[in-house]
C-alpha cells in the first residue's frame, strides 16, 4: 500500500473494482501517517525545544493566517451543501471558530496564543507579515473548497483525524521547553482535539459513504494529499525563511527582534 499513496499512483482505480469503506479509511489514514505535517521537520524543531521565540512568534504570526480561514473555507462548503442534516452538523465549526460574536472562538483564542508570545494583535490580524507562501497555501486551501467537488472539500478536511496527534506531541513539548510558555498561551488546544474528533468522524463517515466509484475514491485520496502539501508547504515557508537567524526572510514579512 505503502509506495502507491507516497508515489501518487491511481491506488483506488488500481484496487480494480474500487476499495472497501474500510480500504479507503486505511489508504486515508496511510496518507495521515506519511504526510501529515507532524513529520516536518520545523515540527520536530518545536518540539525539541530548538526554536528560537522569533521562529515561535513567526508560526504564530503566520498559523492565524490558516486559522482566519478556515471558517470562511467552511461557509464556502455550507453554501454547497444540499442537504440541512449536512449543513446543520458543518455549521457547528464556524460556530466553533468564530464563537457568538466572532471573537470568542477559537480565532480568538489563536489570537491570544499569537499576543501571549509578545505579537500585537493588530499586526497580527492584518496579515501583513505574514510569508507570501503562507498567503497563497491557505489562499489555496479556500479557492479548492470552493471549486472541487462537494466530496473533495469535505475530503480535504480529514487531516483533522490526525491534528489530535500533532497537538499531542506539541502542547507537552512547548510547556516543557520553552519557559515563556504557559497553559494559559495554549488555551487554544483545549478545545481542539474534541472538536477535531467530533468533525472527522462526520467528515470521514460522508467520504467512505460517498466516494462509491474507484474514480471517486481516488478523488477523496488526492484531496487529502493536497491538503497535507498545504500544511507542509506552510511549515516548509517557515524553515526556509526563519532557520539560520532569519536569513531569508521575504521583504515586508515579519521580522523578529533576535533576528535583527
Ligand atoms: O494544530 C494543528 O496542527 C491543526 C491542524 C489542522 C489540520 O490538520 O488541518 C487543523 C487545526 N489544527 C485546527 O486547529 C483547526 O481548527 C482545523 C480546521 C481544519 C480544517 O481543515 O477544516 N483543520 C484544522
Amino acid at each position: 500500500m505503502n509506495e502507491f499513496v507516497t508515489a501518487r499512483t491511481d491506488f483506488a482505480t488500481a484496487a480494480k473494482g474500487g476499495l472497501s469503506p474500510a480500504e479507503l479509511e486505511a489508504v486515508l489514514r496511510q496518507v495521515g501517517a506519511e504526510r501529515y505535517h507532524n513529520r516536518h521537520p520545523y515540527h520536530h524543531r518545536m518540539t525539541g525545544g530548538d526554536l528560537t521565540r522569533g521562529e515561535m512568534q513567526a508560526w504564530a504570526l503566520n498559523r492565524y493566517c490558516y486559522q482566519a480561514v478556515i471558517p470562511r473555507k467552511d461557509a464556502t462548503i455550507l453554501a454547497r451543501a444540499e442537504d440541512p442534516a449536512f449543513r446543520a452538523e458543518w455549521r457547528k465549526r464556524i460556530e466553533d471558530h468564530d464563537g457568538e460574536d466572532g471573537w470568542s472562538g477559537g480565532i480568538a483564542r489563536w489570537l491570544h496564543l499569537a499576543t501571549s508570545l509578545g505579537l500585537d494583535a493588530e499586526m497580527v490580524k492584518s496579515e501583513r507579515q505574514a510569508l507570501p507562501a503562507t498567503r497563497f497555501a491557505v489562499g489555496a486551501y479556500l479557492s479548492f473548497c470552493a471549486n472541487r467537488s462537494l466530496l473533495e472539500a469535505v475530503a480535504s478536511s480529514l487531516t483533522e483525524l490526525f491534528s489530535p496527534v500533532i497537538i499531542g506531541e506539541r502542547v507537552p513539548a512547548m510547556l516543557a521547553k520553552y519557559d515563556y510558555i504557559t497553559e494559559d498561551t495554549l488555551a487554544y488546544f483545549k478545545k481542539r482535539p474534541d472538536q477535531a474528533s467530533r468533525d472527522s468522524d462526520f467528515a470521514l463517515a460522508y467520504v467512505t459513504e460517498h466516494a462509491d466509484t474507484p474514480e471517486r475514491q481516488q478523488l477523496a485520496i488526492d484531496a487529502l494529499l493536497f491538503k497535507c502539501d498545504v500544511l507542509w508547504a506552510m511549515l516548509d515557508a517557515l524553515q526556509h525563511a526563519y532557520a539560520e537567524s532569519g536569513k531569508n526572510i521575504p521583504p515586508g514579512a515579519f521580522r523578529p527582534e533576535d533576528a535583527r
